[in-house]
């Protein structure tokens, strides 16, 4: 199982698998060539038990010494620089796999998920394969060849030697073993890691929020849990590896330092026992070249883990696109058909209602207002009626088309979906308005702009519609960018606009603009509006008035204030915290 994951990750280094190939060849090569120190050592210990060493051994071993080093180093460098290629290649194409399933996934994705996390898992998990391909391997591939091959010499001078290497190299790897924990607990580090790293971003994006309002850092208790828990288990993992790691520093130093002082005592140093003693120290190098080995395992488990951990983000996303998958290519056309919602029943958690027995009907080309006291589900229908959720009871028909059986392409080309977090992409805002719709005529274009308000907007810029957003200076307000997107919704030819409380976060003038341009909306389409300022719902065909689960109230404006019930309260309401605004100006 665990090769076919790793067989996974190298088949994400595409056209570039040879080179991971070519990197594991001359890691091996670097592995010869760093023996051949070793090599003119043991000469030199052999010549120094036969006499005094003459200089030109020492010279020439010396030389062979030099050589096997710098092309050790050689093979190495060429080994990492084939095995980086593989690598950069490899976290590109996790970076690709991970934004191509962004597009494969239902809007409810983005729902769920916070764009941060998102970006985070995919950029992260990509950057922990490419440490395994480029660094990882190379290494492994050195560490257990070069080990091998000492083993196989010492055993070929003498077997006792190699019994009593094999020996220290074991204690030492068992030790090792058990300092390195196991997959559970790495699992655990990854997660409180994970769980630390995103309240961190919490804690950096709520610093303004704390200093604003003066609110004492307590409000960040999860960030202080998150950072306990992870200092928790690593104080406990440490302790728990005491024991072996002890042990282990025992094993590697106190023999060799034995060694040194049984030395004092022998009147002459023999051949065996000058022997000894080149074991002794080159185990303790090829422990130390296993450790890397023991370490792999871990770096295998995170990497395989990462490729996990992006899909385990999109498990269970693709079904809405999937379902549909039998009707996505062909085309549907909504103009001049009604939206009609029959007895929806929704809740996102099992158990926990939101919407309950909602029935409506919208009908085109006419204006219909939604509004309700916040939490009572009203960007809920909305999310309902673009098809990012298809699990509620009831039917939501456009038509005699049900939406459940509509591709999220077939209705996206149909309904434009905006709300108060839209935003422009940093190019020009002729581009921009492109996205909307890439054959749009200059006409149709200046005739969007005036509808919302945004053609005095635009002539005041330096490159006027070619002015590039962000760039040299040019940033558009909140509002400003808020008409734009209106502008967009003039200019795509989908029948049906709802807008998600576009105007709530927008100074007065801005809103007028808006108000006047939503008015000219409806003229062209069929709008749903969620608002919670009830300024525009004097023009509104229709207004719904939700309260935590059924529709309460529904008429026009001047038929609700006649009820005088939930409506005429809200109105009332709304009014109060006008007034005590504009007491507290003056
Ligand atoms: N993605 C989600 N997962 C789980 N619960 C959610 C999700 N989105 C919203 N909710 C819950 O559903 C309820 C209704 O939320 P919704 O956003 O539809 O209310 P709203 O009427 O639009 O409120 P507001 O006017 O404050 O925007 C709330 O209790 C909210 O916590």
């Amino acid at each position: 199982m665990k090769m076919q994951r790793l067989q996974r990750i190298i088949n994400f280094t595409g056209q570039y698998k040879k080179h991971l190939f070519g990197a594991m060849f001359f890691a091996m090569l670097s592995a010869i060539w760093m023996l051949i120190p070793y090599f003119s050592i043991y000469q030199l210990i052999q010549l120094s038990l036969q006499g005094p060493v003459l200089r030109a051994d020492l010279m020439h071993y010396g030389s062979i010494a030099v050589i096997g080093i710098l092309f050790d180093v050689l093979t190495f460098f060429i080994a990492l620089w084939l095995s980086h290629m593989a690598g950069f290649r490899l976290e590109r194409n996790m970076r690709s796999y991970g934004v191509n399933r962004l597009l494969t996934v239902g809007l409810r994705f983005f729902d769920q998920e916070e764009s941060g996390a998102i970006r985070k898992t995919i950029d992260d998990n990509a950057s922990l394969t490419h440490t395994f391909v480029a660094h990882n391997i190379p290494d492994t591939i050195r560490s257990i060849v070069a080990p091998a091959l000492i083993l196989m010499s010492i055993f070929y001078i003498n077997w006792v030697y190699g019994v009593l290497m094999l020996l220290i190299v074991a204690t030492s790897l068992f030790l090792l073993n058990r300092m390195i924990g196991n997959t559970a607990d790495i699992k655990h580090y990854m997660d409180s890691l994970d769980e630390m790293t995103a309240t961190s971003t919490e804690f950096v994006r709520g610093m303004a929020l704390v200093k604003l309002f003066d609110v004492p850092l307590t409000v960040f208790k999860r960030f202080k849990q998150s950072i306990t828990h992870y200092g928790q288990w690593a104080l406990n993992y440490s302790l728990s590896v005491r024991q072996p790691y002890i042990s282990n520093q025992i094993v590697l130093e106190a023999f060799p330092i034995l060694l040194i002082f049984a030395l004092r005592w022998q009147k002459a140093i023999s051949a065996q026992f000058t022997l000894a003693l080149f074991v002794l120290i080159i185990s303790v190098q090829i422990v130390m070249l296993l450790m890397k080995v023991l370490t792999i395992g871990q770096s295998l488990y995170m990497s395989v883990q990462a490729v996990d951990r992006i899909d385990h983000m999109f498990n269970g996303y693709e079904e809405n696109i999937e379902s549909t998958m039998a009707t996505a290519s062909s085309q549907v056309d909504f103009a001049n058909q009604d939206l009609v919602a029959n007895n929806i029943g929704f809740a996102y958690l099992k158990d926990q209602p939101i919407l309950h027995d909602i029935s409506f009907k919208l009908p085109h080309q006419k204006m219909t207002v939604i509004v309700g006291a916040s939490g009572s589900g009203k960007s809920t229908i909305a999310k309902l009626l673009i098809g990012a959720y298809r699990n509620y009871s009831g039917t939501i028909t456009i038509g005699n088309q049900d939406i459940k059986k509509l591709s999220e392409p077939q209705l996206m080309a149909n309904i434009t979906f905006i709300s108060q977090h839209s935003r422009l992409f940093n190019r020009s805002i002729l581009d921009n308005l492109k996205i909307a719709n890439p054959s749009a005529t200059a006409q149709q274009i200046q005739q969007a702009l005036k509808w919302s308000a945004c053609d005095d907007l635009v002539a005041k810029l330096p490159q006027g519609i070619n002015t590039v957003i962000g760039q040299d200076g040019v940033y558009l307000s909140g509002g400003e960018q808020q008409r734009l997107t209106l502008c967009q919704a003039f200019l795509r030819e989908a029948r049906i606009v709802i807008l998600d409380e576009v105007t709530a976060s927008i100074d007065a003038e801005n809103e007028n603009q808006m108000q006047a341009a939503i008015i000219q909306l409806a003229k062209e389409k069929t709008v749903i509006l969620i608002d919670h300022k009830l300024k525009i719902t004097k023009y509104a065909d229709q207004i719904l008035v939700f309260h935590h689960g059924p529709i309460v109230e529904r008429g026009t404006h001047t038929a609700l204030l006649a009820k005088n019930g939930q409506y005429q309260m809200m109105l009332d309401m709304h009014l109060q915290t006008q007034n005590w605004r504009l007491g507290g100006e003056s």
